[in-house]
């Protein structure tokens, strides 16, 4: 029989099958692609290098076992990494590593630290090891300054931020910190900032990053006693924006090391971006010595936009989407939708999706419905006590008793389903959510989330439960 790489492939997911997890076969081997079999190797493509690292790290053992039972001893795997150029679009690109027999293998292609003489930086995006340091911007170019339209609640943030993309580290602007509430574009014009800068000096190192990823890629380095080459992948980077600096309040840790990150960067003439949800002064439980560097630059706030902006921004959304709409209905939408831009942009969305699926016309009536929708649902906040509440209801029991300590089955359940749901809900961290639903830790709301997700596919009850609950936060 002439094998191919299909065959051989199938064939080892039929044995890969039997002996993992169902959940772990979907998520691990079902998105991965037989490519090329030449003699004994098979090349497979996997969609990311941190999914290549999951799978060395593993899986390992199971794939050598799989693949020799295919084509002998001397199997080979090759995994081809289909990476996604997070900058400026382009085109896929891949990335060929050879898997286990790792004796030939040159240092760049190694997923292990290499001991070497000369010290090596770890960089928390990319395999360590790799010589010369390759750092993803993780911009999003979507965002950028061309869609982020101006008026009179934006303008000097706006403009602050196109005289940095135009000399990063070269203005009184450093820090630049844009603070505003929610949906009015802080993450949009910081990535913006960032686009422009790759643009105009693509030579520059910029990295986005919020700042609970760099709160987990420190937590992280500090398991791994690597906190110092933590430090130093930080203090190489040209441009450094951190997304929601409130994210730090209260941890102690992380601000420390920041504050010499920060410190570094800036004596060096490097720019940092900031975004968060509060002015400075309004900011708790950070430390004085980084509330005062973070006023050291420019503190911009974007505002609620006026009815012009939101107009605009309206028009801009429907231009780009190649739909038409009456102009009362537009104005209808701005004049009732006045504080969040994310919402102003989700009635849209709304109203054209309710026309195009129910065929029905936009009419003002419809814009009224959707409206009022919008307008209803921001107005309750849902808060991890109310998810409480509601969660201990469902299930007839109360609140201290869904945060106790007991271990029976149907309260851990219900404590597990107000973890899910006040991370689905609420912008709480996992740490806070914890702490709020029986003073657990953030391991615990992890782990919650995941029995949840997996409880939902594979028992019917359970999928009940959460349905029920869904739609008792969505009356
Ligand atoms: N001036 C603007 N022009 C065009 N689009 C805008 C503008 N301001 C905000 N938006 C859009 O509104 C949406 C919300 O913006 P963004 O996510 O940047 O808000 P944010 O302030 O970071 O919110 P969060 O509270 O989640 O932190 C995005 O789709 C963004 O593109």
């Amino acid at each position: 029989m002439n094998l191919t790489a299909e065959s051989v492939w199938d064939n080892c997911l039929d044995f890969i099958k039997d002996n993992i997890q169902p959940q772990a076969y979907k998520t691990w081997f079902e998105p991965i692609k037989s490519i090329k079999l030449t003699d004994n190797a098979l090349s497979i493509q996997v969609p990311s290098k941190f999914f290549y690292e999951w799978l060395e790290e593993h899986y390992v053992k199971l794939l050598k076992v799989a693949l020799r039972r295919e084509l002998g001893e001397n199997a080979k795997l090759i995994y081809i990494i289909k990476m996604e150029n997070t900058y400026g679009n382009k085109q896929p690109f891949t990335e060929k590593i050879p898997s286990s027999n790792r004796a030939n293998l040159q240092p760049q292609e190694l997923d292990v630290p290499v001991k070497k003489k000369s010290p090596e930086l770890k960089n928390p995006f990319i395999i360590p090891g790799i010589r010369n340091i390759k750092i993803e911007s993780q911009l999003n170019p979507n965002y950028n300054f061309d869609n982020f339209l101006e008026g009179d609640s934006n303008r000097l943030a706006r403009s602050a931020g196109m005289a940095v993309a135009n000399k990063p580290g070269g203005t009184s602007f450093n820090p630049l910190l844009i603070f505003g509430g929610v949906g009015l574009g802080k993450t949009h014009l910081a990535h913006a900032i960032g686009v422009e800068i790759k643009d105009k000096h693509p030579d520059k190192t910029v990295l986005y990053i919020s700042a609970e990823k760099f709160t987990q890629q420190y937590i992280e380095s500090v398991k791994k006693n690597t906190r110092n080459d933590f430090i130093h992948f930080y203090q190489l980077i040209d441009v450094l924006i951190i997304d929601d600096v409130q994210f730090f309040s209260g941890k102690s840790g992380t601000q420390d090391v920041f504050f010499h990150i920060f410190n570094h960067l800036h004596q060096n003439g490097k720019q940092v971006i900031l975004t968060s949800d509060k002015a400075p002064v309004d900011m708790q439980d950070i430390e004085q010595r980084l509330l005062s560097r973070f006023k050291w630059g420019l503190s911009a706030e974007l505002q609620n936009p006026d009815y012009e902006t939101r107009i605009s921004i309206l028009n801009n959304k429907l231009y780009r989407d190649g739909v038409e709409m009456p102009e009362e209905i537009i104005e209808y939408v701005a004049q009732n939708i006045k504080t969040n831009v994310r919402e102003l942009e989700g009635a849209v969305i709304s109203l054209i999706a309710q026309s195009s699926f129910n065929k029905k016309e936009v009419t003002l009536d419809l814009a009224k419905q959707i409206v009022e929708k919008f307008v209803k649902n921001t107005k309750r906040e849902v808060s991890i006590d109310y998810i409480q509440k509601v969660i201990s209801d469902y299930f007839q029991m109360d609140v201290e008793t869904l945060q106790s300590k007991t271990r029976k089955r149907h309260i851990v359940q219900a404590r597990q389903l107000a973890m899910f749901f006040a991370k689905k809900y609420t912008k709480a961290s996992l740490a806070s959510i914890g702490s709020q639903i029986g003073k657990r830790d953030h391991a615990t709301v992890l782990h919650a989330c995941k029995t949840v997700d997996n409880l939902g596919e594979t028992d019917k009850q359970f999928k009940k439960y959460i349905e029920d609950l869904t739609k008792k936060f969505a009356q």
